[in-house]
């Protein structure tokens, strides 16, 4: 046998997908896999019902900036009561993609309805999964502009639907994560994990660049 033989008979894969629960909106599935050392095993696997033939994504996260003359750059956030979790959350604006649409699509659709505001896309990553161990959910996140100064952008007016309640909150990019830290002093919220990680990484990349390397211990 050669390598590449070697590699293909140990990859770990999908034997076969039994639905236990089917709801509207989700399934409940049980996944027989073969795991690397060759072992059948089963896992107990969650799966949105409404992925759309021609896209491996679920849905789109929107990280909108909101640019304004003499105001500070701002990412447009949404906190709304999640029933999963039995809080509100503090999440970018998302949605899941309907039939036909692009990534790209859904999300300036998605930005307009939850928020108001009219977006123009500058970058799109790649399918990303969201809770590998439970689900096969997948997101692609949308970078947006929002250029606050155009008339239609001054006084927003979401379009929800009736079951929605969506609450706008805008954050200045130069203090993201301190802004949600005080937020989740004052408030019962949890923060999307992907929110705060943004506010890390721009923590990281905007206020520490100039320190310098010092003595690792
Ligand atoms: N898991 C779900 N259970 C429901 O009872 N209803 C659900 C689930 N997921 C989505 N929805 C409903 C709620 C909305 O009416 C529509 C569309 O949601 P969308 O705005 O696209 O996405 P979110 O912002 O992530 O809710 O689907």
């Amino acid at each position: 046998m050669n390598t590449e033989e070697a590699t293909t008979s140990n990859a770990p894969h999908i034997v076969k997908e039994e639905v236990i629960a089917a709801g509207k909106w989700v399934t409940l599935e049980k996944t027989t896999y073969i795991d690397p050392a060759g072992t059948t095993r089963i896992w107990e696997t969650t799966k949105r019902t409404t992925r759309q033939a021609n896209t491996e994504a679920d849905g789109v996260g929107i990280i909108a900036l909101l640019k304004r003359t003499l105001h500070k750059d701002c990412v447009v956030m949404v906190k709304q009561f999640r029933p999963p979790l039995g809080c509100c959350t503090l999440e970018f604006p998302a949605g899941l993609i309907d039939e036909g649409e692009s990534a790209e699509i859904t999300a300036l659709r998605e930005l307009k309805e939850e928020t108001g505001f009219k977006g123009e896309v500058v970058g799109v990553t790649p399918v990303t999964c969201l809770d590998p161990g439970l689900s096969n959910c997948t997101t692609q996140i949308v970078l947006v502009n929002i250029n606050g100064d155009e008339a239609e952008n001054i006084n927003p007016t979401q379009q929800l639907g009736n079951a929605e309640f969506v609450e706008v909150v805008l954050l200045p990019l130069d203090e993201f994560q301190t802004k949600i830290d005080d937020l989740l002093k004052k408030e019962k919220i949890l923060v999307d994990a992907k929110v705060y990680i943004f506010g890390m990484g721009m923590a990281q990349a905007f206020f520490k660049p100039k320190e310098l390397p010092v003595l690792k211990q």
